[in-house]
Protein backbone atom coordinates (compact mmCIF):
# COMPACT_ATOMS: atom_id res chain seq x y z
CA UNK A 1 0.00 0.00 0.00
CA UNK A 2 2.95 2.01 1.18
CA UNK A 3 4.84 1.36 -1.96
CA UNK A 4 1.84 1.71 -4.45
CA UNK A 5 1.27 5.41 -2.97
CA UNK A 6 4.87 6.10 -3.28
CA UNK A 7 4.58 5.36 -6.91
CA UNK A 8 1.88 7.55 -7.40
CA UNK A 9 3.33 10.32 -5.99
CA UNK A 10 6.60 9.31 -7.88
CA UNK A 11 4.80 9.54 -11.19
CA UNK A 12 2.87 12.43 -10.58
CA UNK A 13 5.99 14.09 -9.99
CA UNK A 14 7.29 12.76 -13.13
CA UNK A 15 3.80 13.96 -15.36
CA UNK A 16 3.96 17.07 -13.67
CA UNK A 17 7.78 18.01 -14.88
CA UNK A 18 7.09 16.59 -17.86
CA UNK A 19 3.79 18.49 -18.78
CA UNK A 20 5.61 21.40 -17.70
CA UNK A 21 8.38 20.92 -19.46
CA UNK A 22 6.23 20.17 -23.05
CA UNK A 23 4.33 23.34 -21.99
CA UNK A 24 7.35 25.70 -22.06
CA UNK A 25 8.90 23.85 -24.89
CA UNK A 26 5.69 24.48 -26.87
CA UNK A 27 5.20 27.92 -25.85
CA UNK A 28 8.79 29.05 -26.55
CA UNK A 29 7.91 27.61 -30.12
CA UNK A 30 5.30 29.59 -30.50
CA UNK A 31 6.65 32.58 -29.25
CA UNK A 32 10.03 31.96 -32.23
CA UNK A 33 6.84 31.43 -34.47
CA UNK A 34 4.81 34.86 -33.71
CA UNK A 35 7.63 36.91 -33.99
CA UNK A 36 7.31 36.75 -37.98
CA UNK A 37 3.93 35.86 -38.54
CA UNK A 38 2.32 37.07 -35.36
CA UNK A 39 3.94 39.96 -34.03
CA UNK A 40 2.18 43.08 -34.21
CA UNK A 41 4.83 45.29 -32.33
CA UNK A 42 8.14 45.76 -33.87
CA UNK A 43 10.80 47.05 -31.73
CA UNK A 44 13.06 49.04 -33.54
CA UNK A 45 16.45 50.71 -32.11
CA UNK A 46 17.43 53.38 -33.68
CA UNK A 47 21.39 54.30 -33.10
CA UNK A 48 23.01 57.92 -34.07
CA UNK A 49 26.15 59.36 -33.27
CA UNK A 50 26.55 56.56 -30.67
CA UNK A 51 23.55 56.97 -28.51
CA UNK A 52 21.16 53.90 -29.16
CA UNK A 53 17.62 54.19 -28.24
CA UNK A 54 14.75 51.82 -28.77
CA UNK A 55 11.11 52.02 -29.34
CA UNK A 56 7.79 49.71 -30.42
CA UNK A 57 5.88 50.50 -33.12
CA UNK A 58 3.07 49.45 -34.39
CA UNK A 59 2.83 46.85 -37.91
CA UNK A 60 1.92 47.90 -40.24
CA UNK A 61 4.78 50.53 -40.03
CA UNK A 62 4.22 53.73 -41.75
CA UNK A 63 7.47 55.54 -42.92
CA UNK A 64 6.10 59.00 -41.89
CA UNK A 65 5.16 57.86 -38.26
CA UNK A 66 8.70 56.54 -38.53
CA UNK A 67 10.18 59.66 -39.60
CA UNK A 68 8.06 61.87 -36.88
CA UNK A 69 9.14 58.98 -34.09
CA UNK A 70 12.98 59.44 -35.06
CA UNK A 71 12.80 63.50 -35.77
CA UNK A 72 10.03 63.56 -31.93
CA UNK A 73 13.87 61.54 -30.20
CA UNK A 74 16.38 63.34 -31.86
CA UNK A 75 15.07 66.01 -32.16
CA UNK A 76 15.95 66.58 -35.97
CA UNK A 77 15.05 64.71 -39.23
CA UNK A 78 17.32 61.91 -39.58
CA UNK A 79 18.77 59.81 -42.74
CA UNK A 80 17.59 56.42 -42.26
CA UNK A 81 19.30 52.83 -42.86
CA UNK A 82 18.85 49.69 -41.86
CA UNK A 83 21.21 47.63 -40.83
CA UNK A 84 22.11 44.22 -39.17
CA UNK A 85 23.49 43.90 -36.10
CA UNK A 86 26.99 43.08 -37.39
CA UNK A 87 27.52 46.58 -38.21
CA UNK A 88 27.08 45.97 -42.25
CA UNK A 89 24.59 48.49 -43.75
CA UNK A 90 22.11 46.76 -45.97
CA UNK A 91 19.99 49.51 -47.42
CA UNK A 92 19.49 52.89 -47.08
CA UNK A 93 15.57 54.06 -45.85
CA UNK A 94 14.68 56.47 -47.96
CA UNK A 95 10.80 55.65 -48.79
CA UNK A 96 7.70 53.40 -47.31
CA UNK A 97 9.19 50.46 -50.21
CA UNK A 98 12.50 50.33 -48.66
CA UNK A 99 10.97 50.58 -44.88
CA UNK A 100 8.76 47.32 -46.35
CA UNK A 101 11.84 46.26 -47.42
CA UNK A 102 13.73 46.30 -44.41
CA UNK A 103 10.53 44.95 -41.91
CA UNK A 104 10.41 41.71 -44.48
CA UNK A 105 14.64 41.88 -44.16
CA UNK A 106 14.24 41.72 -40.35
CA UNK A 107 11.10 39.25 -39.85
CA UNK A 108 13.11 36.74 -42.24
CA UNK A 109 16.45 37.06 -39.74
CA UNK A 110 15.05 34.64 -37.11
CA UNK A 111 17.99 35.92 -34.81
CA UNK A 112 17.59 39.68 -34.85
CA UNK A 113 15.25 40.61 -32.29
CA UNK A 114 14.88 44.64 -33.26
CA UNK A 115 14.86 46.28 -36.16
CA UNK A 116 18.34 47.98 -36.17
CA UNK A 117 18.50 51.26 -37.59
CA UNK A 118 21.56 53.73 -37.96
CA UNK A 119 20.90 57.38 -38.59
CA UNK A 120 22.39 59.87 -40.35
CA UNK A 121 22.23 63.79 -40.86
CA UNK A 122 23.57 63.33 -44.32
CA UNK A 123 20.83 63.19 -46.92
CA UNK A 124 20.63 60.03 -49.13
CA UNK A 125 19.16 60.14 -52.87
CA UNK A 126 15.41 59.74 -52.54
CA UNK A 127 15.25 57.85 -55.99
CA UNK A 128 15.39 53.98 -55.43
CA UNK A 129 16.97 54.00 -58.98
CA UNK A 130 19.43 56.33 -57.91
CA UNK A 131 21.24 54.75 -55.25
CA UNK A 132 24.13 55.93 -53.37
CA UNK A 133 27.48 55.52 -55.29
CA UNK A 134 29.75 52.20 -54.40
CA UNK A 135 32.42 52.79 -52.55
CA UNK A 136 35.53 50.86 -53.59
CA UNK A 137 38.47 51.95 -53.51
CA UNK A 138 41.46 50.32 -54.60
CA UNK A 139 43.78 47.77 -52.54
CA UNK A 140 46.92 49.67 -50.88
CA UNK A 141 44.95 53.08 -50.06
CA UNK A 142 44.69 53.21 -46.40
CA UNK A 143 41.26 53.32 -44.01
CA UNK A 144 39.42 56.11 -43.20
CA UNK A 145 37.48 57.00 -39.85
CA UNK A 146 34.64 54.93 -40.04
CA UNK A 147 37.29 51.96 -38.87
CA UNK A 148 36.32 52.80 -35.37
CA UNK A 149 32.81 51.12 -35.83
CA UNK A 150 32.91 49.00 -33.38
CA UNK A 151 33.98 50.72 -30.78
CA UNK A 152 30.62 52.24 -29.30
CA UNK A 153 30.43 54.54 -26.80
CA UNK A 154 26.77 54.91 -25.02
CA UNK A 155 25.33 58.20 -23.32
CA UNK A 156 22.04 58.04 -21.30
CA UNK A 157 19.52 60.97 -22.57
CA UNK A 158 16.08 61.75 -22.18
CA UNK A 159 13.40 60.76 -25.25
CA UNK A 160 13.42 56.87 -26.16
CA UNK A 161 14.49 53.94 -23.74
CA UNK A 162 18.68 53.83 -23.06
CA UNK A 163 20.03 50.07 -24.56
CA UNK A 164 23.36 48.78 -23.33
CA UNK A 165 25.18 47.28 -25.83
CA UNK A 166 24.14 43.57 -25.43
CA UNK A 167 27.03 41.34 -25.95
CA UNK A 168 26.19 39.22 -28.86
CA UNK A 169 24.84 35.79 -27.93
CA UNK A 170 24.48 35.23 -31.57
CA UNK A 171 25.32 36.66 -34.59
CA UNK A 172 23.44 37.32 -37.54
CA UNK A 173 24.81 35.68 -40.19
CA UNK A 174 24.91 38.15 -43.52
CA UNK A 175 24.38 35.12 -45.85
CA UNK A 176 20.80 34.44 -43.19
CA UNK A 177 20.19 37.97 -45.39
CA UNK A 178 19.42 37.28 -49.01
CA UNK A 179 20.08 41.19 -49.46
CA UNK A 180 20.81 40.81 -52.76
CA UNK A 181 16.51 40.14 -53.67
CA UNK A 182 16.34 43.48 -53.28
CA UNK A 183 19.22 44.64 -55.64
CA UNK A 184 22.36 45.96 -54.87
CA UNK A 185 24.08 45.83 -50.72
CA UNK A 186 25.14 49.46 -49.88
CA UNK A 187 27.18 47.95 -47.35
CA UNK A 188 29.95 49.80 -48.27
CA UNK A 189 28.46 52.91 -49.65
CA UNK A 190 27.51 54.55 -46.76
CA UNK A 191 30.25 55.10 -44.98
CA UNK A 192 29.63 58.39 -44.01
CA UNK A 193 27.12 57.55 -42.08
CA UNK A 194 28.98 55.38 -39.93
CA UNK A 195 31.67 57.40 -39.89
CA UNK A 196 28.78 60.23 -38.49
CA UNK A 197 28.08 58.16 -35.81
CA UNK A 198 31.50 57.10 -34.96
CA UNK A 199 33.98 59.37 -35.67
CA UNK A 200 33.21 60.78 -32.44
CA UNK A 201 34.07 57.49 -30.83
CA UNK A 202 37.48 57.83 -32.71
CA UNK A 203 38.46 60.68 -31.35
CA UNK A 204 37.27 59.67 -27.59
CA UNK A 205 38.92 57.93 -24.97
CA UNK A 206 36.94 55.06 -25.55
CA UNK A 207 39.79 52.22 -24.85
CA UNK A 208 38.15 49.07 -25.97
CA UNK A 209 40.20 46.40 -24.19
CA UNK A 210 39.93 48.56 -21.07
CA UNK A 211 35.97 48.55 -21.11
CA UNK A 212 34.19 46.33 -19.17
CA UNK A 213 31.60 45.57 -21.80
CA UNK A 214 34.87 44.44 -23.56
CA UNK A 215 33.15 45.03 -27.02
CA UNK A 216 36.39 43.63 -28.98
CA UNK A 217 36.72 41.09 -29.32
CA UNK A 218 33.50 40.43 -28.39
CA UNK A 219 31.78 37.70 -30.32
CA UNK A 220 31.30 34.21 -30.78
CA UNK A 221 31.63 33.60 -34.67
CA UNK A 222 28.91 31.90 -36.70
CA UNK A 223 29.60 28.71 -37.73
CA UNK A 224 29.49 28.72 -41.13
CA UNK A 225 31.76 31.73 -41.99
CA UNK A 226 34.53 30.17 -39.03
CA UNK A 227 33.85 26.76 -40.75
CA UNK A 228 34.58 28.47 -43.99
CA UNK A 229 37.63 30.54 -43.01
CA UNK A 230 39.12 27.01 -41.13
CA UNK A 231 38.76 25.31 -44.23
CA UNK A 232 39.86 27.67 -46.22
CA UNK A 233 42.81 27.86 -43.83
CA UNK A 234 44.03 24.47 -44.68
CA UNK A 235 45.79 26.61 -48.05
CA UNK A 236 47.02 29.08 -47.76
CA UNK A 237 47.26 30.79 -51.50
CA UNK A 238 45.29 32.40 -52.82
CA UNK A 239 42.01 31.94 -50.90
CA UNK A 240 39.67 32.96 -53.53
CA UNK A 241 37.04 33.66 -50.76
CA UNK A 242 38.75 35.90 -48.48
CA UNK A 243 40.57 37.37 -51.46
CA UNK A 244 37.47 39.87 -51.67
CA UNK A 245 38.70 41.07 -48.29
CA UNK A 246 42.17 42.35 -49.59
CA UNK A 247 40.09 44.69 -51.07
CA UNK A 248 39.61 46.67 -48.01
CA UNK A 249 35.93 48.60 -48.15
CA UNK A 250 37.03 51.32 -45.45
CA UNK A 251 40.42 52.32 -46.91
CA UNK A 252 41.33 56.50 -47.05
CA UNK A 253 44.67 58.12 -47.00
CA UNK A 254 45.88 58.81 -43.93
CA UNK A 255 48.86 61.05 -42.54
CA UNK A 256 52.48 59.88 -42.53
CA UNK A 257 53.28 57.78 -39.36
CA UNK A 258 56.58 57.70 -37.42
CA UNK A 259 58.10 54.04 -38.71
CA UNK A 260 61.78 54.35 -38.57
CA UNK A 261 64.22 52.07 -40.27
CA UNK A 262 67.30 51.34 -38.33
CA UNK A 263 70.54 49.68 -40.08
CA UNK A 264 69.14 46.39 -39.72
CA UNK A 265 65.92 47.33 -41.48
CA UNK A 266 63.61 47.16 -38.81
CA UNK A 267 61.10 49.35 -37.95
CA UNK A 268 60.10 51.13 -34.36
CA UNK A 269 57.33 52.92 -33.31
CA UNK A 270 56.60 54.80 -30.11
CA UNK A 271 53.06 54.04 -30.51
CA UNK A 272 52.40 50.45 -30.43
CA UNK A 273 54.75 47.22 -29.35
CA UNK A 274 56.35 45.81 -31.89
CA UNK A 275 54.90 42.06 -31.33
CA UNK A 276 57.35 40.56 -29.58
CA UNK A 277 56.55 42.31 -26.40
CA UNK A 278 53.37 41.44 -24.44
CA UNK A 279 51.47 44.80 -24.04
CA UNK A 280 47.91 45.23 -25.51
CA UNK A 281 47.42 48.73 -27.31
CA UNK A 282 44.37 50.38 -27.51
CA UNK A 283 41.87 50.21 -30.31
CA UNK A 284 42.88 53.85 -31.70
CA UNK A 285 46.18 53.13 -31.56
CA UNK A 286 46.41 50.09 -32.95
CA UNK A 287 44.63 51.86 -36.09
CA UNK A 288 47.21 54.68 -35.47
CA UNK A 289 49.35 52.00 -36.32
CA UNK A 290 48.18 50.60 -38.93
CA UNK A 291 47.85 53.72 -40.64
CA UNK A 292 51.61 54.17 -40.33
CA UNK A 293 52.67 50.90 -41.83
CA UNK A 294 50.36 51.10 -44.55
CA UNK A 295 51.85 54.07 -45.46
CA UNK A 296 55.29 52.72 -44.89
CA UNK A 297 54.92 50.17 -46.87
CA UNK A 298 53.15 51.89 -49.87
CA UNK A 299 56.68 54.23 -49.77
CA UNK A 300 59.15 51.07 -49.52
CA UNK A 301 57.65 49.20 -51.92
CA UNK A 302 58.22 52.25 -54.31
CA UNK A 303 62.16 51.66 -53.77
CA UNK A 304 62.28 47.54 -53.33
CA UNK A 305 63.52 45.44 -56.19
CA UNK A 306 61.00 45.18 -59.48
CA UNK A 307 59.93 41.60 -60.66
CA UNK A 308 62.30 40.69 -63.84
CA UNK A 309 61.41 41.93 -67.27
CA UNK A 310 62.71 39.33 -69.40
CA UNK A 311 63.21 36.61 -67.71
CA UNK A 312 63.65 32.11 -68.11
CA UNK A 313 61.77 29.35 -66.33
CA UNK A 314 63.97 26.82 -65.29
CA UNK A 315 63.44 23.90 -63.11
CA UNK A 316 60.54 23.27 -60.50
CA UNK A 317 61.58 23.16 -57.28
CA UNK A 318 58.77 22.71 -55.20
CA UNK A 319 55.22 22.47 -55.49
CA UNK A 320 52.34 23.24 -52.90
CA UNK A 321 48.50 23.32 -52.56
CA UNK A 322 48.06 26.43 -55.10
CA UNK A 323 50.76 25.70 -58.13
CA UNK A 324 54.08 25.09 -58.71
CA UNK A 325 57.68 27.02 -57.68
CA UNK A 326 59.90 27.33 -60.50
CA UNK A 327 63.51 28.66 -60.10
CA UNK A 328 63.77 31.45 -62.83
CA UNK A 329 66.52 33.39 -64.35
CA UNK A 330 66.39 37.31 -64.84
CA UNK A 331 67.65 37.62 -68.15
CA UNK A 332 68.50 41.64 -67.89
CA UNK A 333 69.90 41.53 -64.25
CA UNK A 334 71.66 38.10 -64.02
CA UNK A 335 69.92 37.18 -60.48
CA UNK A 336 68.12 33.49 -59.91
CA UNK A 337 64.92 34.07 -58.35
CA UNK A 338 61.97 31.66 -57.27
CA UNK A 339 58.35 31.63 -59.17
CA UNK A 340 55.76 30.86 -58.08
CA UNK A 341 52.73 30.03 -60.64
CA UNK A 342 49.45 29.89 -59.43
CA UNK A 343 47.23 28.34 -62.10
CA UNK A 344 43.73 30.37 -62.35
CA UNK A 345 41.51 27.54 -63.66
CA UNK A 346 38.17 29.50 -64.28
CA UNK A 347 38.60 32.98 -65.31
CA UNK A 348 35.94 34.94 -65.00
CA UNK A 349 34.71 38.02 -63.77
CA UNK A 350 35.11 37.83 -60.23
CA UNK A 351 38.56 35.53 -60.32
CA UNK A 352 40.05 38.92 -62.37
CA UNK A 353 39.34 41.25 -59.55
CA UNK A 354 40.61 38.88 -56.99
CA UNK A 355 43.64 38.40 -58.87
CA UNK A 356 44.01 42.56 -59.27
CA UNK A 357 43.34 42.34 -55.60
CA UNK A 358 46.03 39.96 -54.57
CA UNK A 359 48.79 42.21 -57.27
CA UNK A 360 47.88 45.28 -55.01
CA UNK A 361 48.65 43.31 -52.35
CA UNK A 362 51.62 41.61 -53.17
CA UNK A 363 53.07 44.99 -54.39
CA UNK A 364 52.51 46.12 -51.09
CA UNK A 365 54.12 43.60 -49.76
CA UNK A 366 57.55 44.16 -51.23
CA UNK A 367 57.60 47.01 -49.11
CA UNK A 368 58.75 44.13 -46.24
CA UNK A 369 62.70 44.33 -46.56
CA UNK A 370 64.35 42.20 -43.78
CA UNK A 371 67.05 39.62 -43.47
CA UNK A 372 64.59 37.09 -42.02
CA UNK A 373 61.91 37.72 -44.30
CA UNK A 374 62.06 36.19 -48.15
CA UNK A 375 61.83 38.99 -50.58
CA UNK A 376 58.98 39.65 -52.42
CA UNK A 377 59.21 41.47 -55.74
CA UNK A 378 56.11 41.66 -57.41
CA UNK A 379 53.89 39.50 -59.68
CA UNK A 380 52.56 39.30 -63.30
CA UNK A 381 49.37 37.88 -64.07
CA UNK A 382 49.16 35.82 -67.59
CA UNK A 383 46.34 34.44 -69.50
CA UNK A 384 46.02 31.58 -67.07
CA UNK A 385 48.37 31.92 -64.29
CA UNK A 386 49.68 34.38 -62.07
CA UNK A 387 53.22 34.04 -61.39
CA UNK A 388 55.20 35.52 -57.63
CA UNK A 389 58.28 36.65 -58.00
CA UNK A 390 60.60 35.98 -54.88
CA UNK A 391 63.88 35.98 -53.62
CA UNK A 392 65.16 32.31 -54.59
CA UNK A 393 66.41 29.99 -51.43
CA UNK A 394 68.75 28.02 -52.13
CA UNK A 395 69.04 25.58 -49.20
CA UNK A 396 65.11 24.80 -49.52
CA UNK A 397 62.61 24.43 -46.82
CA UNK A 398 63.18 23.34 -43.52
CA UNK A 399 60.61 20.38 -43.72
CA UNK A 400 62.83 19.11 -46.58
CA UNK A 401 66.12 19.36 -44.47
CA UNK A 402 64.14 17.38 -41.36
CA UNK A 403 63.46 14.72 -43.31
CA UNK A 404 66.41 14.62 -45.14
CA UNK A 405 68.53 14.77 -42.32
CA UNK A 406 65.82 12.83 -39.93
CA UNK A 407 65.25 15.92 -37.78
CA UNK A 408 67.53 18.68 -36.91
CA UNK A 409 70.09 19.08 -33.94
CA UNK A 410 69.41 21.29 -30.73
CA UNK A 411 71.38 24.23 -31.64
CA UNK A 412 70.09 24.16 -35.54
CA UNK A 413 66.16 24.47 -33.66
CA UNK A 414 67.55 27.05 -31.60
CA UNK A 415 69.06 28.87 -34.26
CA UNK A 416 65.69 28.59 -36.86
CA UNK A 417 63.56 29.94 -33.69
CA UNK A 418 65.32 32.68 -32.85
CA UNK A 419 65.40 33.71 -36.34
CA UNK A 420 61.98 33.03 -37.24
CA UNK A 421 61.24 34.41 -34.40
CA UNK A 422 63.11 37.87 -35.52
CA UNK A 423 61.18 37.60 -38.22
CA UNK A 424 58.08 37.25 -36.99
CA UNK A 425 58.56 40.14 -34.71
CA UNK A 426 59.17 42.30 -37.82
CA UNK A 427 56.35 41.02 -39.36
CA UNK A 428 54.10 42.12 -36.81
CA UNK A 429 56.11 45.62 -36.30
CA UNK A 430 54.20 45.71 -39.48
CA UNK A 431 50.89 44.33 -37.97
CA UNK A 432 51.00 41.41 -40.42
CA UNK A 433 49.91 37.45 -38.98
CA UNK A 434 51.59 35.71 -40.78
CA UNK A 435 49.32 32.76 -39.87
CA UNK A 436 50.57 29.82 -41.54
CA UNK A 437 54.55 28.96 -39.88
CA UNK A 438 55.33 25.65 -41.04
CA UNK A 439 58.32 23.84 -41.91
CA UNK A 440 57.91 24.47 -45.89
CA UNK A 441 57.52 27.93 -45.12
CA UNK A 442 60.60 28.29 -43.58
CA UNK A 443 63.41 28.39 -46.09
CA UNK A 444 67.54 28.53 -45.75
CA UNK A 445 70.35 30.09 -47.73
CA UNK A 446 72.74 28.59 -48.36
CA UNK A 447 74.69 29.54 -45.10
CA UNK A 448 72.29 27.79 -43.27
CA UNK A 449 70.35 31.08 -42.20
CA UNK A 450 66.48 30.97 -42.48
CA UNK A 451 64.06 33.17 -44.09
CA UNK A 452 59.72 33.40 -43.46
CA UNK A 453 58.31 32.70 -46.89
CA UNK A 454 54.78 32.31 -48.04
CA UNK A 455 52.83 35.79 -47.57
CA UNK A 456 49.94 33.87 -49.21
CA UNK A 457 48.08 33.42 -45.80
CA UNK A 458 48.87 36.29 -44.17
CA UNK A 459 47.21 39.70 -44.23
CA UNK A 460 47.60 42.65 -43.15
CA UNK A 461 45.19 42.87 -39.76
CA UNK A 462 43.53 45.71 -41.18
CA UNK A 463 42.19 43.57 -43.82
CA UNK A 464 41.44 41.04 -41.36
CA UNK A 465 39.57 43.64 -39.15
CA UNK A 466 37.45 44.34 -42.08
CA UNK A 467 36.89 40.88 -42.21
CA UNK A 468 35.78 40.59 -38.61
CA UNK A 469 33.36 43.46 -39.37
CA UNK A 470 32.08 42.08 -41.96
CA UNK A 471 31.57 38.05 -41.34
CA UNK A 472 33.92 37.41 -38.22
CA UNK A 473 35.60 34.87 -39.48
CA UNK A 474 36.73 32.94 -36.37
CA UNK A 475 40.16 32.83 -38.00
CA UNK A 476 40.67 36.22 -38.64
CA UNK A 477 39.68 37.63 -34.95
CA UNK A 478 41.77 34.84 -33.74
CA UNK A 479 44.60 36.63 -36.12
CA UNK A 480 44.26 40.03 -34.49
CA UNK A 481 43.72 38.77 -31.06
CA UNK A 482 46.90 37.24 -31.68
CA UNK A 483 48.85 40.47 -32.33
CA UNK A 484 47.70 41.82 -29.22
CA UNK A 485 48.45 38.69 -27.18
CA UNK A 486 51.18 36.99 -29.65
CA UNK A 487 49.99 33.37 -28.53
CA UNK A 488 49.11 31.83 -32.13
CA UNK A 489 51.99 32.83 -33.75
CA UNK A 490 54.50 30.63 -31.02
CA UNK A 491 51.99 28.18 -30.79
CA UNK A 492 52.41 27.52 -34.62
CA UNK A 493 56.19 28.19 -34.08
CA UNK A 494 56.12 25.79 -31.55
CA UNK A 495 54.12 23.12 -33.77
CA UNK A 496 56.63 23.80 -36.50
CA UNK A 497 59.56 22.56 -34.38
CA UNK A 498 57.44 19.77 -33.09
CA UNK A 499 58.09 18.23 -36.50
CA UNK A 500 61.58 18.40 -35.90
CA UNK A 501 61.32 16.09 -31.85
CA UNK A 502 58.72 13.56 -34.49
CA UNK A 503 61.22 12.26 -36.78
N1 LIG B 1 61.56 31.36 -52.61
C1 LIG B 1 61.80 30.05 -52.67
N2 LIG B 1 63.06 29.60 -52.84
C2 LIG B 1 63.30 28.28 -52.89
N3 LIG B 1 62.37 27.33 -52.76
C3 LIG B 1 61.11 27.71 -52.57
C4 LIG B 1 60.74 29.09 -52.53
N4 LIG B 1 59.42 29.17 -52.32
C5 LIG B 1 58.98 27.91 -52.24
N5 LIG B 1 59.97 27.03 -52.39
C6 LIG B 1 59.86 25.58 -52.37
O1 LIG B 1 58.64 25.21 -52.94
C7 LIG B 1 57.87 24.44 -52.01
C8 LIG B 1 56.42 24.74 -52.20
O2 LIG B 1 56.17 26.04 -51.80
P1 LIG B 1 54.71 26.63 -51.76
O3 LIG B 1 54.76 27.92 -51.04
O4 LIG B 1 54.11 26.64 -53.12
O5 LIG B 1 53.89 25.54 -51.01
P2 LIG B 1 53.71 25.18 -49.48
O6 LIG B 1 53.97 26.37 -48.63
O7 LIG B 1 54.48 23.93 -49.22
O8 LIG B 1 52.20 24.81 -49.47
P3 LIG B 1 50.95 25.80 -49.46
O9 LIG B 1 51.34 27.06 -50.15
O10 LIG B 1 49.92 25.04 -50.19
O11 LIG B 1 50.68 25.99 -48.01
C9 LIG B 1 58.42 24.84 -50.65
O12 LIG B 1 58.21 23.84 -49.70
C10 LIG B 1 59.88 25.07 -50.93
O13 LIG B 1 60.58 23.86 -50.90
Amino acid sequence: MMASSELETSEDVNKTIKDGLLKGLNSGIQRQRSKSYLQTDLKVKCEYKGETRAFCMTKPVKYEELVKKICEIFGKQLSICYTLRSGEIITPVVSQTDLDKAIDLFDRNKKMKSLRLILSSEQFPSNNNDPPKRYSPPPGCLPDEDTAKICRPQHVTPGGEFIPEDLPSQQESPSSVKSSEYGASYKGSLNSVRTSSTSLMHNSDYRVLNSPAGTFPRTKTNNISSETALNSANRTFPRSKETGSFMPSFYGDKSNGSFQRNQNGDTSSSTCSSGSGMSSPSFNEFYDKLYQVRNKMNENSLSSPQPPRHFKKEIAIGEGGFGKVFKCYDQDTGRELAMKEVKLCNKNKETSKEVKALMMEIKLLKGIEHQRIVQYFGCMATEDSLCIFMEYMAGGSVRKEIIKYKGLSENVTKRYTKQILEGLAYLHSFVIVHRDIKGANILKDPSGNVKIADFGASKHVQVSLNYYLKKRSFIDVFSVISLFFNRKIVLSLCLCFLERINK
